[in-house]
Protein backbone atom coordinates (compact mmCIF):
# COMPACT_ATOMS: atom_id res chain seq x y z
CA UNK A 1 0.00 0.00 0.00
CA UNK A 2 1.39 3.69 -0.91
CA UNK A 3 -1.73 6.07 0.57
CA UNK A 4 -0.61 9.20 2.44
CA UNK A 5 -0.41 8.26 5.86
CA UNK A 6 0.59 10.59 8.86
CA UNK A 7 0.03 14.02 7.02
CA UNK A 8 2.86 14.13 4.85
CA UNK A 9 4.76 10.51 5.01
CA UNK A 10 4.03 7.61 2.62
CA UNK A 11 3.99 3.86 3.84
CA UNK A 12 6.32 2.13 1.57
CA UNK A 13 8.63 5.23 1.73
CA UNK A 14 12.82 4.42 2.33
CA UNK A 15 14.34 7.00 4.36
CA UNK A 16 18.63 7.51 3.71
CA UNK A 17 18.07 4.59 1.43
CA UNK A 18 17.98 1.99 3.50
CA UNK A 19 14.93 2.26 6.46
CA UNK A 20 11.20 1.18 4.74
CA UNK A 21 8.37 2.92 6.55
CA UNK A 22 5.55 0.69 6.66
CA UNK A 23 2.87 1.65 9.13
CA UNK A 24 2.07 3.97 11.94
CA UNK A 25 2.67 3.21 14.86
CA UNK A 26 1.57 6.27 16.67
CA UNK A 27 2.16 10.05 16.91
CA UNK A 28 3.76 11.94 20.04
CA UNK A 29 4.01 15.51 20.82
CA UNK A 30 6.98 15.79 18.04
CA UNK A 31 6.66 12.83 15.64
CA UNK A 32 5.44 9.69 14.27
CA UNK A 33 6.87 6.52 15.33
CA UNK A 34 6.79 3.75 12.05
CA UNK A 35 7.17 0.16 12.06
CA UNK A 36 9.62 0.14 9.35
CA UNK A 37 12.19 -2.21 7.83
CA UNK A 38 15.97 -1.74 7.64
CA UNK A 39 16.87 -3.10 3.92
CA UNK A 40 20.63 -3.54 4.77
CA UNK A 41 20.96 -6.69 7.33
CA UNK A 42 16.88 -7.38 6.37
CA UNK A 43 15.28 -7.12 9.93
CA UNK A 44 11.92 -4.90 11.49
CA UNK A 45 13.21 -1.48 13.22
CA UNK A 46 11.03 1.61 14.68
CA UNK A 47 11.48 4.73 13.00
CA UNK A 48 10.50 7.92 14.86
CA UNK A 49 10.26 11.05 12.47
CA UNK A 50 9.29 14.63 12.89
CA UNK A 51 6.15 15.40 12.43
CA UNK A 52 5.33 17.88 9.29
CA UNK A 53 3.27 20.16 11.29
CA UNK A 54 6.27 20.75 13.71
CA UNK A 55 7.69 23.79 12.78
CA UNK A 56 8.30 25.61 16.11
CA UNK A 57 12.46 25.28 16.40
CA UNK A 58 12.03 24.45 20.35
CA UNK A 59 9.92 21.44 19.31
CA UNK A 60 13.17 20.47 16.60
CA UNK A 61 15.50 21.08 18.69
CA UNK A 62 13.71 18.63 21.42
CA UNK A 63 13.19 15.96 18.98
CA UNK A 64 17.09 16.26 17.45
CA UNK A 65 17.68 16.06 21.12
CA UNK A 66 16.19 12.90 21.38
CA UNK A 67 18.39 10.83 19.34
CA UNK A 68 21.47 12.16 20.61
CA UNK A 69 20.87 11.66 24.12
CA UNK A 70 18.82 8.38 23.99
CA UNK A 71 21.93 6.98 21.89
CA UNK A 72 24.33 7.40 24.91
CA UNK A 73 22.37 5.06 26.87
CA UNK A 74 23.14 1.08 26.03
CA UNK A 75 21.15 -1.08 28.49
CA UNK A 76 18.30 -3.72 28.36
CA UNK A 77 15.64 -1.68 29.88
CA UNK A 78 16.23 1.29 27.58
CA UNK A 79 15.26 0.92 23.86
CA UNK A 80 18.38 0.86 22.06
CA UNK A 81 18.99 3.62 19.28
CA UNK A 82 20.31 1.90 16.01
CA UNK A 83 20.78 5.49 13.61
CA UNK A 84 19.94 8.79 13.41
CA UNK A 85 19.62 10.90 10.06
CA UNK A 86 17.24 13.15 7.95
CA UNK A 87 14.64 12.82 5.40
CA UNK A 88 13.32 15.62 3.37
CA UNK A 89 14.86 18.06 5.80
CA UNK A 90 12.96 15.94 8.85
CA UNK A 91 15.08 14.54 11.45
CA UNK A 92 14.54 10.74 12.51
CA UNK A 93 16.10 7.89 14.86
CA UNK A 94 16.00 4.04 14.03
CA UNK A 95 15.43 2.19 17.12
CA UNK A 96 14.54 -1.21 18.55
CA UNK A 97 10.99 -2.07 17.36
CA UNK A 98 9.42 -3.00 20.45
CA UNK A 99 6.20 -5.08 19.57
CA UNK A 100 5.12 -5.41 23.27
CA UNK A 101 2.07 -3.35 25.42
CA UNK A 102 3.22 0.05 26.80
CA UNK A 103 2.51 -0.13 30.77
CA UNK A 104 0.04 2.47 30.12
CA UNK A 105 -2.18 0.20 27.64
CA UNK A 106 -1.49 -2.77 29.94
CA UNK A 107 -2.89 -1.20 33.39
CA UNK A 108 -6.04 0.13 31.03
CA UNK A 109 -6.46 -3.50 29.35
CA UNK A 110 -6.08 -5.52 32.61
CA UNK A 111 -5.60 -3.71 35.45
CA UNK A 112 -3.35 -3.52 38.03
CA UNK A 113 -0.61 -6.61 37.90
CA UNK A 114 -0.14 -8.82 41.11
CA UNK A 115 2.61 -7.22 43.65
CA UNK A 116 5.50 -10.02 42.06
CA UNK A 117 4.80 -8.50 38.65
CA UNK A 118 4.49 -5.24 39.58
CA UNK A 119 7.86 -5.62 41.31
CA UNK A 120 9.49 -7.41 38.44
CA UNK A 121 8.04 -4.43 35.76
CA UNK A 122 9.11 -1.33 37.99
CA UNK A 123 12.57 -3.15 39.29
CA UNK A 124 13.05 -2.82 35.49
CA UNK A 125 12.17 0.12 34.95
CA UNK A 126 14.77 1.13 38.06
CA UNK A 127 17.17 -0.17 36.54
CA UNK A 128 16.84 1.28 33.24
CA UNK A 129 16.35 4.61 34.69
CA UNK A 130 19.97 3.99 36.82
CA UNK A 131 21.30 3.42 33.41
CA UNK A 132 20.32 6.58 31.78
CA UNK A 133 21.56 7.96 35.23
CA UNK A 134 24.72 6.77 34.99
CA UNK A 135 25.19 8.18 31.64
CA UNK A 136 24.72 11.81 32.99
CA UNK A 137 21.11 11.61 31.50
CA UNK A 138 17.55 12.67 33.12
CA UNK A 139 14.41 11.44 31.28
CA UNK A 140 12.05 13.90 32.80
CA UNK A 141 8.77 12.24 31.32
CA UNK A 142 8.70 9.01 33.07
CA UNK A 143 5.14 7.57 32.91
CA UNK A 144 3.34 4.31 32.25
CA UNK A 145 3.23 5.12 28.22
CA UNK A 146 7.02 5.67 28.48
CA UNK A 147 6.97 2.16 29.83
CA UNK A 148 7.64 -0.55 26.54
CA UNK A 149 7.86 -4.07 26.36
CA UNK A 150 9.39 -5.40 23.70
CA UNK A 151 8.45 -9.10 22.05
CA UNK A 152 10.01 -10.88 25.23
CA UNK A 153 8.56 -9.37 27.66
CA UNK A 154 11.24 -7.07 29.03
CA UNK A 155 10.60 -3.91 30.21
CA UNK A 156 12.50 -0.71 28.19
CA UNK A 157 12.28 2.92 29.40
CA UNK A 158 11.33 4.89 25.69
CA UNK A 159 10.81 8.36 24.73
CA UNK A 160 14.09 10.67 25.77
CA UNK A 161 12.23 13.37 24.10
CA UNK A 162 12.35 15.86 26.61
CA UNK A 163 15.29 14.23 28.47
CA UNK A 164 18.11 16.18 29.31
CA UNK A 165 22.11 15.44 29.62
CA UNK A 166 22.86 16.25 33.27
CA UNK A 167 25.93 17.92 32.77
CA UNK A 168 24.52 20.91 30.38
CA UNK A 169 23.18 23.47 31.67
CA UNK A 170 20.01 23.49 33.58
CA UNK A 171 18.51 25.34 30.33
CA UNK A 172 14.68 24.25 29.34
CA UNK A 173 13.73 23.83 25.72
CA UNK A 174 11.43 26.03 25.96
CA UNK A 175 11.22 30.01 26.09
CA UNK A 176 9.93 31.81 29.48
CA UNK A 177 10.92 28.85 31.20
CA UNK A 178 7.98 26.59 30.90
CA UNK A 179 7.84 23.12 32.78
CA UNK A 180 7.99 20.31 30.17
CA UNK A 181 5.96 16.63 31.16
CA UNK A 182 2.97 15.36 32.09
CA UNK A 183 1.11 16.80 35.15
CA UNK A 184 -0.01 13.32 36.61
CA UNK A 185 3.90 12.72 37.27
CA UNK A 186 5.62 15.98 37.31
CA UNK A 187 7.97 16.23 40.49
CA UNK A 188 7.29 19.06 43.00
CA UNK A 189 10.50 20.78 42.26
CA UNK A 190 10.29 20.62 38.09
CA UNK A 191 6.59 22.11 39.03
CA UNK A 192 8.91 24.77 40.97
CA UNK A 193 11.22 25.59 38.13
CA UNK A 194 14.44 22.93 38.76
CA UNK A 195 15.01 21.57 35.36
CA UNK A 196 15.06 18.41 37.00
CA UNK A 197 17.62 15.48 38.21
CA UNK A 198 17.99 11.63 38.29
CA UNK A 199 15.47 12.51 42.08
CA UNK A 200 12.83 13.49 39.86
CA UNK A 201 12.70 10.74 37.62
CA UNK A 202 12.06 8.45 40.69
CA UNK A 203 9.53 10.81 41.45
CA UNK A 204 8.23 9.75 39.03
CA UNK A 205 8.66 6.34 39.03
CA UNK A 206 6.98 6.22 42.55
CA UNK A 207 3.76 7.77 40.58
CA UNK A 208 4.47 4.70 37.98
CA UNK A 209 4.51 2.35 40.79
CA UNK A 210 1.80 3.97 42.51
CA UNK A 211 -0.68 3.52 39.34
CA UNK A 212 0.56 -0.02 39.17
CA UNK A 213 -0.79 -1.16 42.66
CA UNK A 214 -3.39 1.35 42.94
CA UNK A 215 -4.64 1.05 38.83
CA UNK A 216 -4.48 5.55 39.50
CA UNK A 217 -1.47 7.27 40.70
CA UNK A 218 -1.28 9.20 43.12
CA UNK A 219 -2.97 12.21 42.26
CA UNK A 220 -5.61 12.56 40.25
CA UNK A 221 -7.76 15.66 38.74
CA UNK A 222 -7.51 18.43 36.57
CA UNK A 223 -3.77 19.35 35.63
CA UNK A 224 -4.13 23.03 37.90
CA UNK A 225 -4.55 20.49 40.68
CA UNK A 226 -2.39 18.18 40.43
CA UNK A 227 0.14 20.88 40.03
CA UNK A 228 -0.80 21.82 43.53
CA UNK A 229 -1.09 18.39 44.84
CA UNK A 230 2.22 17.27 43.96
CA UNK A 231 3.79 20.21 45.62
CA UNK A 232 1.61 19.96 49.00
CA UNK A 233 -0.79 16.97 49.28
CA UNK A 234 0.71 14.17 50.73
CA UNK A 235 -0.47 10.83 48.75
CA UNK A 236 -2.95 8.32 50.59
CA UNK A 237 -1.14 5.27 51.56
CA UNK A 238 -1.56 2.83 48.73
CA UNK A 239 -2.73 0.27 51.06
CA UNK A 240 -5.97 2.22 52.04
CA UNK A 241 -6.72 1.48 48.01
CA UNK A 242 -4.77 -1.92 47.98
CA UNK A 243 -4.55 -3.96 51.12
CA UNK A 244 -2.66 -6.45 49.97
CA UNK A 245 0.51 -4.11 49.77
CA UNK A 246 3.37 -5.34 51.64
CA UNK A 247 4.26 -3.05 54.18
CA UNK A 248 7.81 -2.37 52.76
CA UNK A 249 6.75 -1.90 49.08
CA UNK A 250 4.53 0.80 50.28
CA UNK A 251 7.45 2.34 52.05
CA UNK A 252 9.27 2.51 49.24
CA UNK A 253 6.68 4.09 47.33
CA UNK A 254 5.97 6.56 49.80
CA UNK A 255 9.73 7.30 50.12
CA UNK A 256 9.64 7.93 46.17
CA UNK A 257 7.24 10.53 46.47
CA UNK A 258 8.63 12.09 48.81
CA UNK A 259 8.74 16.01 48.44
CA UNK A 260 11.93 16.42 49.25
CA UNK A 261 14.63 15.18 46.83
CA UNK A 262 17.06 14.21 49.33
CA UNK A 263 14.72 11.83 50.98
CA UNK A 264 13.86 10.05 48.06
CA UNK A 265 16.04 6.79 47.58
CA UNK A 266 19.34 7.87 46.34
CA UNK A 267 19.31 5.67 43.34
CA UNK A 268 17.35 3.38 40.60
CA UNK A 269 19.92 0.77 41.69
CA UNK A 270 18.63 0.96 45.18
CA UNK A 271 15.11 0.80 44.50
CA UNK A 272 15.56 -2.48 42.23
CA UNK A 273 17.37 -3.47 45.09
CA UNK A 274 14.04 -3.12 47.42
CA UNK A 275 11.76 -4.29 45.24
CA UNK A 276 13.82 -7.50 44.44
CA UNK A 277 13.51 -7.95 48.13
CA UNK A 278 10.03 -7.64 48.27
CA UNK A 279 9.51 -9.79 44.94
CA UNK A 280 11.63 -12.38 46.96
CA UNK A 281 9.54 -12.19 50.10
CA UNK A 282 6.09 -12.51 47.70
CA UNK A 283 7.63 -15.54 45.90
CA UNK A 284 8.59 -17.31 49.01
CA UNK A 285 5.68 -16.45 50.80
CA UNK A 286 3.92 -17.76 47.85
CA UNK A 287 5.87 -21.15 48.13
CA UNK A 288 5.32 -21.27 51.75
CA UNK A 289 1.54 -21.86 50.59
CA UNK A 290 0.57 -18.44 52.10
CA UNK A 291 -0.97 -18.04 48.56
CA UNK A 292 -0.87 -19.77 45.61
CA UNK A 293 2.75 -20.34 43.22
CA UNK A 294 2.69 -16.93 40.59
CA UNK A 295 1.04 -19.26 37.97
CA UNK A 296 2.88 -20.09 34.08
CA UNK A 297 3.20 -16.96 31.93
CA UNK A 298 -0.07 -16.89 29.41
CA UNK A 299 0.53 -15.16 26.58
CA UNK A 300 -1.51 -11.45 26.88
CA UNK A 301 -4.09 -10.29 24.38
CA UNK A 302 -2.70 -8.60 21.77
CA UNK A 303 -3.10 -4.45 21.92
CA UNK A 304 -6.00 -3.55 19.30
CA UNK A 305 -6.64 0.36 20.37
CA UNK A 306 -2.83 1.85 20.63
CA UNK A 307 -4.04 4.65 23.51
CA UNK A 308 -4.98 8.18 22.69
CA UNK A 309 -2.77 10.12 24.46
CA UNK A 310 -5.00 11.90 26.67
CA UNK A 311 -1.53 11.47 29.31
CA UNK A 312 0.92 13.40 27.34
CA UNK A 313 3.73 15.27 27.59
CA UNK A 314 2.71 18.72 27.57
CA UNK A 315 4.42 22.59 28.04
CA UNK A 316 3.06 23.92 31.05
CA UNK A 317 3.23 27.87 30.57
CA UNK A 318 5.43 29.30 32.92
CA UNK A 319 2.59 31.23 34.05
CA UNK A 320 1.02 28.29 35.69
CA UNK A 321 3.39 28.51 38.53
CA UNK A 322 3.71 32.46 38.37
CA UNK A 323 5.47 34.26 41.38
CA UNK A 324 2.23 34.17 43.63
CA UNK A 325 1.69 31.08 43.05
CA UNK A 326 5.16 29.28 43.93
CA UNK A 327 4.79 32.16 47.07
CA UNK A 328 1.27 30.33 48.11
CA UNK A 329 2.57 26.67 47.43
CA UNK A 330 5.77 27.46 49.39
CA UNK A 331 3.58 28.86 52.25
CA UNK A 332 1.94 25.86 52.01
CA UNK A 333 4.87 23.94 52.16
CA UNK A 334 6.44 26.12 55.03
CA UNK A 335 2.96 26.07 57.14
CA UNK A 336 3.40 22.36 58.25
CA UNK A 337 7.21 22.84 58.62
CA UNK A 338 8.15 25.03 61.38
CA UNK A 339 11.90 24.95 60.61
CA UNK A 340 12.33 25.06 57.47
CA UNK A 341 12.42 27.42 55.19
CA UNK A 342 10.89 28.35 51.41
CA UNK A 343 11.01 25.03 49.53
CA UNK A 344 13.71 26.00 47.17
CA UNK A 345 16.05 26.68 50.32
CA UNK A 346 15.31 23.43 51.73
CA UNK A 347 15.47 21.35 48.20
CA UNK A 348 18.73 23.58 47.56
CA UNK A 349 20.16 22.33 51.33
CA UNK A 350 18.04 19.06 50.18
CA UNK A 351 19.90 18.79 47.49
CA UNK A 352 23.95 19.06 49.11
CA UNK A 353 22.69 16.85 51.60
CA UNK A 354 21.65 14.14 48.78
CA UNK A 355 24.46 14.66 46.87
CA UNK A 356 26.72 13.52 50.00
CA UNK A 357 24.39 10.43 51.22
CA UNK A 358 24.68 8.82 47.99
CA UNK A 359 28.34 8.73 47.45
CA UNK A 360 28.37 7.21 51.31
CA UNK A 361 26.10 4.60 49.74
CA UNK A 362 27.59 4.09 46.68
CA UNK A 363 30.99 3.65 48.15
CA UNK A 364 29.75 1.42 51.07
CA UNK A 365 27.93 -0.48 48.24
CA UNK A 366 31.53 -0.92 46.18
CA UNK A 367 32.57 -2.51 49.13
CA UNK A 368 30.05 -4.45 49.38
CA UNK A 369 28.57 -3.23 52.64
CA UNK A 370 25.87 -1.39 50.86
CA UNK A 371 23.45 -1.02 53.45
CA UNK A 372 20.25 -3.67 53.88
CA UNK A 373 17.36 -2.77 52.86
CA UNK A 374 15.78 -2.40 56.35
CA UNK A 375 18.13 0.61 56.64
CA UNK A 376 17.99 2.57 54.28
CA UNK A 377 13.69 1.97 54.48
CA UNK A 378 14.02 3.22 58.32
CA UNK A 379 16.05 5.93 57.05
CA UNK A 380 13.70 7.04 54.28
CA UNK A 381 11.05 6.69 56.87
CA UNK A 382 12.73 9.10 59.30
CA UNK A 383 12.94 11.70 56.34
CA UNK A 384 9.40 11.03 55.43
CA UNK A 385 8.04 11.52 58.34
CA UNK A 386 9.96 15.03 58.61
CA UNK A 387 8.55 16.33 55.87
CA UNK A 388 6.07 14.82 54.16
CA UNK A 389 3.50 14.61 57.76
CA UNK A 390 4.50 18.39 57.13
CA UNK A 391 2.81 18.40 53.80
CA UNK A 392 0.04 16.19 54.98
CA UNK A 393 -1.07 18.47 57.96
CA UNK A 394 -0.85 21.25 54.97
CA UNK A 395 -4.25 19.46 53.97
CA UNK A 396 -5.91 18.60 50.49
CA UNK A 397 -8.82 20.24 49.37
CA UNK A 398 -11.81 19.10 50.83
CA UNK A 399 -14.70 17.32 48.79
CA UNK A 400 -17.45 18.90 47.85
CA UNK A 401 -20.28 18.14 45.69
CA UNK A 402 -20.77 20.69 42.85
CA UNK A 403 -22.91 20.54 39.88
CA UNK A 404 -25.02 18.05 40.66
CA UNK A 405 -28.75 17.21 41.57
CA UNK A 406 -28.60 16.01 44.75
CA UNK A 407 -31.89 15.76 45.71
CA UNK A 408 -32.95 13.24 42.67
CA UNK A 409 -32.29 9.89 41.71
CA UNK A 410 -32.87 8.09 44.57
CA UNK A 411 -35.47 5.14 42.64
CA UNK A 412 -31.96 4.71 40.90
CA UNK A 413 -30.24 3.79 43.49
CA UNK A 414 -32.29 1.81 45.41
CA UNK A 415 -32.43 -0.42 42.33
CA UNK A 416 -29.18 -0.50 42.21
CA UNK A 417 -28.89 -1.64 45.74
CA UNK A 418 -31.44 -4.20 45.70
CA UNK A 419 -29.20 -5.42 43.33
CA UNK A 420 -26.38 -5.75 45.26
CA UNK A 421 -28.53 -7.65 47.98
CA UNK A 422 -28.49 -10.77 45.96
CA UNK A 423 -27.97 -14.23 47.96
CA UNK A 424 -27.05 -16.46 45.67
CA UNK A 425 -23.63 -17.06 43.87
CA UNK A 426 -23.80 -15.33 40.23
CA UNK A 427 -24.30 -17.55 37.49
CA UNK A 428 -23.67 -15.63 34.62
CA UNK A 429 -21.71 -17.30 31.85
CA UNK A 430 -18.04 -16.23 32.20
CA UNK A 431 -18.42 -15.24 28.01
CA UNK A 432 -21.19 -12.62 28.82
CA UNK A 433 -19.44 -11.60 31.91
CA UNK A 434 -16.25 -10.85 30.05
CA UNK A 435 -18.47 -9.24 27.06
CA UNK A 436 -19.74 -6.34 29.67
CA UNK A 437 -15.93 -5.93 30.61
CA UNK A 438 -15.68 -4.41 27.87
CA UNK A 439 -18.46 -1.37 27.81
CA UNK A 440 -17.94 -1.07 31.48
CA UNK A 441 -15.36 0.87 31.46
CA UNK A 442 -16.53 3.13 28.74
CA UNK A 443 -19.56 4.04 30.76
CA UNK A 444 -17.94 4.98 33.09
CA UNK A 445 -16.38 8.21 31.95
CA UNK A 446 -18.91 8.59 28.97
CA UNK A 447 -21.14 10.30 31.03
CA UNK A 448 -18.50 12.73 32.08
CA UNK A 449 -18.60 16.72 30.81
CA UNK A 450 -15.33 16.88 28.83
CA UNK A 451 -12.42 18.04 30.35
CA UNK A 452 -9.00 19.20 29.46
CA UNK A 453 -7.02 17.54 31.71
CA UNK A 454 -5.60 13.80 31.59
CA UNK A 455 -8.13 12.17 33.69
CA UNK A 456 -6.78 8.68 34.36
CA UNK A 457 -10.78 7.24 33.95
CA UNK A 458 -11.30 9.21 30.16
CA UNK A 459 -7.50 7.86 29.69
CA UNK A 460 -8.37 4.34 30.64
CA UNK A 461 -11.81 4.78 28.50
CA UNK A 462 -10.10 5.29 25.57
CA UNK A 463 -7.74 2.57 25.86
CA UNK A 464 -10.21 -0.66 26.01
CA UNK A 465 -11.03 -2.68 23.86
CA UNK A 466 -14.54 -2.53 22.32
CA UNK A 467 -13.40 -6.53 20.23
CA UNK A 468 -15.35 -9.57 21.43
CA UNK A 469 -13.48 -11.23 24.75
CA UNK A 470 -11.18 -13.91 24.09
CA UNK A 471 -12.82 -17.49 25.09
CA UNK A 472 -13.57 -18.13 28.73
CA UNK A 473 -10.98 -19.17 30.87
CA UNK A 474 -9.67 -19.45 34.72
CA UNK A 475 -7.50 -16.34 33.42
CA UNK A 476 -10.09 -14.61 31.43
CA UNK A 477 -12.42 -14.75 34.23
CA UNK A 478 -9.53 -13.36 36.89
CA UNK A 479 -8.55 -10.78 33.97
CA UNK A 480 -12.81 -9.83 34.03
CA UNK A 481 -12.72 -9.39 38.01
CA UNK A 482 -9.64 -7.15 37.95
CA UNK A 483 -10.91 -5.06 34.76
CA UNK A 484 -14.42 -4.42 36.30
CA UNK A 485 -13.25 -3.87 39.67
CA UNK A 486 -10.62 -1.30 38.21
CA UNK A 487 -13.38 0.05 36.36
CA UNK A 488 -15.31 0.21 39.47
CA UNK A 489 -12.30 2.05 41.10
CA UNK A 490 -12.06 4.76 37.95
CA UNK A 491 -15.62 5.54 38.11
CA UNK A 492 -15.45 6.17 41.24
CA UNK A 493 -12.42 8.76 40.77
CA UNK A 494 -14.14 10.27 37.89
CA UNK A 495 -17.23 10.90 40.26
CA UNK A 496 -14.78 12.27 43.06
CA UNK A 497 -13.11 14.68 39.92
CA UNK A 498 -16.38 15.95 39.40
CA UNK A 499 -17.17 16.98 42.44
CA UNK A 500 -20.12 14.59 42.43
CA UNK A 501 -19.07 12.45 45.74
CA UNK A 502 -18.09 13.25 49.39
CA UNK A 503 -13.93 13.01 48.96
CA UNK A 504 -13.86 10.62 52.34
CA UNK A 505 -16.78 8.24 50.74
CA UNK A 506 -14.67 8.20 47.90
CA UNK A 507 -11.70 6.76 49.45
CA UNK A 508 -13.61 4.27 51.22
CA UNK A 509 -14.99 2.97 48.57
CA UNK A 510 -11.91 2.47 46.79
CA UNK A 511 -10.55 0.76 49.65
CA UNK A 512 -13.68 -1.77 49.70
CA UNK A 513 -13.10 -2.19 45.77
CA UNK A 514 -9.38 -3.21 46.61
CA UNK A 515 -10.42 -5.24 49.79
CA UNK A 516 -12.77 -7.35 47.39
CA UNK A 517 -9.80 -7.43 44.90
CA UNK A 518 -7.85 -9.16 47.43
CA UNK A 519 -10.46 -11.21 48.96
CA UNK A 520 -11.00 -13.01 45.11
CA UNK A 521 -7.22 -12.89 45.15
CA UNK A 522 -6.97 -15.41 47.96
CA UNK A 523 -10.30 -17.10 46.49
CA UNK A 524 -12.60 -16.34 49.36
CA UNK A 525 -14.94 -16.12 47.17
CA UNK A 526 -18.06 -15.61 50.22
CA UNK A 527 -16.11 -12.83 52.07
CA UNK A 528 -15.98 -10.93 48.43
CA UNK A 529 -19.74 -11.18 48.24
CA UNK A 530 -19.99 -9.87 51.61
CA UNK A 531 -18.01 -6.94 51.12
CA UNK A 532 -20.09 -6.07 48.08
CA UNK A 533 -23.30 -6.33 49.80
CA UNK A 534 -21.88 -4.24 52.43
CA UNK A 535 -20.71 -1.92 49.71
CA UNK A 536 -24.12 -1.58 48.18
CA UNK A 537 -25.27 -0.70 51.40
CA UNK A 538 -22.61 2.40 52.18
CA UNK A 539 -23.47 3.75 48.40
CA UNK A 540 -27.37 3.52 49.87
CA UNK A 541 -26.93 5.33 52.84
CA UNK A 542 -25.03 7.38 50.80
CA UNK A 543 -27.55 8.52 48.76
CA UNK A 544 -29.82 9.09 51.02
CA UNK A 545 -27.68 11.71 53.33
CA UNK A 546 -26.65 13.26 50.41
CA UNK A 547 -23.14 12.21 49.89
CA UNK A 548 -23.19 10.83 46.32
CA UNK A 549 -25.13 12.73 43.53
CA UNK A 550 -27.63 11.12 41.93
CA UNK A 551 -25.67 11.63 38.56
CA UNK A 552 -22.53 10.83 37.32
CA UNK A 553 -19.60 8.39 36.11
CA UNK A 554 -20.45 6.28 39.24
CA UNK A 555 -23.94 5.91 38.43
CA UNK A 556 -23.65 5.56 35.05
CA UNK A 557 -20.93 2.84 35.59
CA UNK A 558 -23.03 0.91 38.19
CA UNK A 559 -26.51 1.06 36.02
CA UNK A 560 -24.99 0.18 32.87
CA UNK A 561 -22.33 -2.65 34.10
CA UNK A 562 -25.19 -3.91 36.40
CA UNK A 563 -21.97 -4.92 38.71
CA UNK A 564 -23.79 -4.97 41.75
CA UNK A 565 -26.46 -6.78 40.36
CA UNK A 566 -23.99 -9.47 38.47
CA UNK A 567 -20.38 -8.73 38.79
CA UNK A 568 -19.01 -11.40 36.99
CA UNK A 569 -17.65 -15.24 37.15
CA UNK A 570 -18.66 -17.05 40.38
CA UNK A 571 -16.89 -15.43 43.22
CA UNK A 572 -15.95 -18.90 44.77
CA UNK A 573 -13.69 -19.75 41.50
CA UNK A 574 -10.48 -18.37 42.31
CA UNK A 575 -8.82 -16.51 39.55
CA UNK A 576 -5.06 -16.33 39.20
CA UNK A 577 -3.21 -12.97 39.18
CA UNK A 578 -0.95 -11.24 37.03
CA UNK A 579 2.35 -12.65 38.68
CA UNK A 580 3.13 -14.34 35.03
CA UNK A 581 2.83 -11.11 33.00
CA UNK A 582 6.79 -10.19 33.62
N1 LIG B 1 10.69 1.64 19.75
C1 LIG B 1 9.36 1.58 19.65
N2 LIG B 1 8.77 0.45 19.21
C2 LIG B 1 7.41 0.38 19.11
N3 LIG B 1 6.58 1.39 19.44
C3 LIG B 1 7.13 2.54 19.89
C4 LIG B 1 8.54 2.69 20.01
N4 LIG B 1 8.77 3.94 20.49
C5 LIG B 1 7.59 4.53 20.65
N5 LIG B 1 6.58 3.70 20.30
C6 LIG B 1 5.14 3.99 20.32
O1 LIG B 1 4.86 5.00 19.38
C7 LIG B 1 3.85 5.88 19.88
C8 LIG B 1 4.35 7.32 19.82
O2 LIG B 1 5.47 7.43 20.68
P1 LIG B 1 6.28 8.77 20.94
O3 LIG B 1 7.43 8.46 21.79
O4 LIG B 1 6.50 9.50 19.68
O5 LIG B 1 5.31 9.72 21.59
P2 LIG B 1 4.59 9.80 22.96
O6 LIG B 1 5.41 9.25 24.07
O7 LIG B 1 3.27 9.16 22.74
O8 LIG B 1 4.39 11.34 23.10
P3 LIG B 1 5.39 12.43 23.64
O9 LIG B 1 6.67 12.31 22.91
O10 LIG B 1 4.67 13.67 23.34
O11 LIG B 1 5.51 12.12 25.09
C9 LIG B 1 3.53 5.40 21.26
O12 LIG B 1 2.38 4.58 21.19
C10 LIG B 1 4.72 4.55 21.66
O13 LIG B 1 4.35 3.54 22.57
Amino acid sequence: MAGIVGGWERAQAVLAGRYRLEELIGRGGTGEVWRGHDLRPGWPVAVKILSPQVTDVSMRERFAREARTAARVVHPNVVTVFDVGEHKGRPFLVMELLTGRDLATELAEDGPPGIFAMCRLAGQAAVGLDAAHRAGVVHRDVKPANLHRSGDGALKVVDFGTARVATEAATRLTSGGDVIGTAAYLSPEQILGEAGDAASDLYALGCVCYELLCGRPPFVGPAADLISQHVRSLPDPPRRYRPDVPAELERLVLALLEKDPAARPPSGEVVRRVLAEVARQVASRARDGAAPPPPEPEPGPPARIRPAEARSTEVWPAEARNAEARMAEAQAVRAGTAEAGSMETRTAEAQAGRARSTEVWTAEAQAGRAPSTEVWTAEAWTARSRTGEAARSAGTVPGRLRGWHVGAGLGVLAVLVAGALWTSAPSAPAGSAAAAITSAAPAATRSGPPSASPSPSRTASQRVSAAPSPAPSRTAASQGWRARLSAFSRAVTEQERQGGIDRKLARKLRGKIAKIAGKIQEGEGGDARDELRELGRDLAEARRKGRLASEGPLLVFLRDSGFLRDPGPALTSPPRGRDSDD
